[in-house]
């Protein structure tokens, strides 16, 4: 019986089609697989055709509806076709004709390049090609190139290159699998590299015998072609996947990821790391579905991040990845936190913020304690905390690693007794910190036990040591037993950990993902020069640094817009008209995100758009009021959450970096560099929010940030 599956390509167009075109595919589909193949070909509603003038007779159209056609990968043998794109009649002839398809000989993989584009570009770029040694894979050999899956087209197209620009222009067009490899050699990894994190991952997710690859059995290709062509079994499937445009993850994880969410077991805890928008949620929750296909009975899983925000995201990922209500009630999803509290199953309210240094100063007047309150609650959360120091003579004897200010062992007692002022006067007035409540949740699951057979983080960069003692305490030292997804480049919170002090090993276990789905190539470069050149320290704690190389996206569109206003009333206009715009032009407003550092910035914006009859919501503890408003928030509400079109506004000098979010550098220099750079991650977060449209604007003087970065000096 024929089937019709279907390419990654399409799946990508698929929040562009309209109800009567999804509606064509699946009565498409349908056909498929109710007649025979003769009877397709002869089927006059379906039009299975050949092309005249086709480069690739295997590129057919069929009919959608009125006016659309879909573009088909025909096989001669076999009987899974594969639909490539949907597009209106014209446009998809004009685009099926330039189309070929092959089997690359190393991944075994079916790729498809437009051959037509590939053959006009090359000649031209030969000729204005400078001499081969200074082209951009002059140092690779032919046959490197051809262990790594390169075939004789595209090897004449690339030699033809001279630098990473040029590639970017071919990329789109080339065949998918030789197309990474390419750019993954262009952004500096050496051929083994290339062929342990491309070629092998691509190979290991196509199922099938080493015997030599058949490069004219495409029926035998389609069906190793895991990560790029999804084979639907039922019509349900189908009405899930064209109903949720953007849940393309759950159907196609790139090899890389693959290979990390579906690796059988991991002798120990596990950890990925990568850029932002690089698929680590999907990653983790994938490998929440693959824990749940082993778990015995009595045992669950907990799936935890930082903050609510990204527990209702995770919650809503898990719901989609895996159907079986009954199963999914066995992952726990709640914030560090919340674990901790109910954990401890207190009723002591957690201080809120602004409260702990009105109490700090109070415990300070108490002991006579004449420093800074500042520097109290940073000794009590990076020295007494993290390291978990429980008497003074511990504390008297400790390291003090991390911090940039001295303090004499004969200092310390009264600082200890300030502390335990703190500590005691919290706990007579039935009140707690957050992270005392993690550390003493810590205490009590190692005194009574793990209660998780799994531990899922997501968002692991900002967790503290006390709240690793706790992760590390809900599950036992077993296989499996933590799975940690973070990346260093976003740390905005105050926490510095090395995993190795709080008895967590991932050597040897850890991965990092290099490709972006979310933002287009040009948001990532904008934003990534908010960084480059800084160093990161790992999550892990190896004494190497983390780098954004081979970071990339492969979507294209606009640039960032960038803004800088006279005054703040004109800046909230221009943010007004550039909201109206994107609504105009066929964005939802719950697809926007307006973001500022501080939360006045964002009521002003709410009550500007909410004037002009935009709908508007303020984000908190990360739920939507109403997911059809345009969705404002600060930057650290934004945290781990996506939109199609951000506007981050107030990026000015005095709000970021943000005076009193800095430590001052006579209080602790080195607090004072970690402080800094938490205000530059800020805005590279809130930045990399953005999926299509990015625009910034400030008012006054720009950020420092931004000015470093190149942006502002002429605005
Ligand atoms: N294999 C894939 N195919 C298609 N889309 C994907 C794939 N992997 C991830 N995505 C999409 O990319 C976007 C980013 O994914 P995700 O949120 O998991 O990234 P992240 O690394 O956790 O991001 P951040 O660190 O910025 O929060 C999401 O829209 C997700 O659906």
């Amino acid at each position: 019986m024929p089937h019709l599956a279907f390419d990654i390509g399409f799946c990508a167009q698929l929040s562009k089609l309209q109800g009567t075109v999804k509606q064509g595919v699946f009565d498409a589909w349908e056909k498929f697989e109710r007649l025979t193949l003769d009877q397709l070909f002869k089927d006059p509603g379906l039009k299975l055709e050949t092309l005249k003038r086709a480069r690739d007779p295997h590129i057919r159209t069929i009919r959608i509806d009125q006016g659309t056609r879909g573009v088909v990968l025909a096989p001669d043998s076999g009987d899974t076709y594969v639909l490539l794109r949907v597009m209106p009649h014209d446009k998809a002839i004009d685009w099926a004709v330039k189309q070929k398809a092959s089997i690359n000989t190393v991944t075994r993989a079916v790729e498809v390049r437009d051959i037509a584009m590939l053959d006009e570009l090359t000649p031209a770029y030969e000729r204005i090609a400078p001499a081969p040694e200074r082209r951009l894979f002059a140092k690779v050999s032919d046959g490197d190139l051809a262990a790594l899956g390169i075939d004789g087209t595209t090897l004449r197209q690339a030699r033809a290159l001279t630098d990473p620009e040029q590639l970017e222009v071919f990329a789109p067009y080339f065949p998918q699998d030789q197309r990474e490899v390419l750019e993954y050699l262009a952004a500096g990894f050496t051929v083994e590299d290339v062929w342990r994190e491309v070629v092998s991952v691509a190979l290991a997710a196509a199922p099938g015998d080493d015997a030599p690859v058949d490069t004219e059995d495409f029926a035998t290709a389609i069906h190793r072609t895991r990560t790029r062509i999804a084979h639907v079994t039922g019509s349900e499937e189908l009405r899930d996947i064209l109903d949720k445009p953007f849940a393309a993850w759950r159907v196609f994880l790139h090899p890389s990821q693959h290979k990390v969410a579906y690796r059988a077991s991991y002798s120990g805890p596990a950890q990925v790391t990568g850029g932002p928008g690089t698929g680590k949620t999907v990653v983790a929750l994938h490998r929440v579905r693959h824990l749940l296909g082993y778990l015995r009975d009595g045992e669950r899983i907990l799936l935890t991040t930082y903050t609510n925000a990204l527990v209702g995201a995770l919650r809503a990922g898990l719901a989609s990845l895996v159907e079986d209500e009954a199963l999914r009630d066995r992952v726990d999803i709640m914030t560090v936190d919340a674990f901790a509290g109910r954990v401890l199953s207190t009723s002591r309210r957690p201080l809120r913020g602004g409260e702990e240094e009105t109490r700090w100063a109070q415990a300070a007047t108490a002991t006579g304690f004449t420093g800074s309150t500042q520097f109290l609650g940073q000794e009590y959360r990076h020295v007494i905390l993290a390291q978990n120091v429980r008497t003074e003579q511990e504390y008297v004897d400790c390291e003090r690693p991390g911090r940039g200010s001295r303090l004499s062992a004969s200092a310390r007692p009264l600082v200890w007794h300030t502390v335990e002022e703190f500590s005691g006067r919290l706990a007579s007035d039935g009140l707690r910190t957050y992270l005392g409540t993690c550390a003493e949740a810590a205490d009590l699951l190692a005194a009574e036990g793990p209660r998780y057979r799994h531990v899922v983080v997501d968002e692991a960069q900002d967790l503290h040591p006390a709240q690793w003692r706790l992760l590390r305490a809900a599950a036992p030292a077993r296989p499996d037993d933590l799975f940690i997804a973070g990346d260093p480049h976003q740390r905005i919170y105050d926490s510095k950990v090395s995993l190795k002090a709080v008895g967590i090993k991932v050597a040897g276990r850890s991965a990092k993902m290099r490709k972006n789905y979310r933002s287009t190539h040009e948001i990532l470069s904008w934003s990534t020069a908010l960084l480059v050149g800084r160093p990161f320290e790992q999550l892990a704690d190896d004494a190497r640094h983390e780098t954004l190389l081979g970071y990339r996206s492969a979507l294209h569109g606009n640039g960032p817009e960038v803004y800088g206003a006279d005054s703040e009333e004109a800046e909230l206009d221009a943010v007004l008209a550039r909201v109206r715009a994107w609504i105009d032009s066929g964005v939802a407003p719950g697809e926007i995100g307006v973001s500022a550092r501080f939360n006045k910035n964002c009521d002003k914006a709410v009550d500007r758009l909410r004037t002009a009859g935009i709908l508007a919501a303020r984000l908190r503890g990360g739920v939507p009021a109403s997911p059809d408003a345009v969705q404002v928030g600060t930057m650290h509400a934004f945290k781990g959450l996506e939109f199609r079109c951000v506007a981050v506004l107030g990026v000015n000098e005095g709000a970021l970096p943000y005076p009193r979010a800095v430590t001052p550098l006579d209080v602790d220099r080195v607090q004072h560099a970690s402080d800094l750079m938490a205000e530059r991650c800020l805005l590279f977060v809130a930045c990399t929010r953005a999926r299509d449209g990015l625009y910034v604007s400030w008012s006054g003087a720009p950020s420092e940030f931004l000015v470093d970065a190149g942006v502002g000096r002429d605005s």
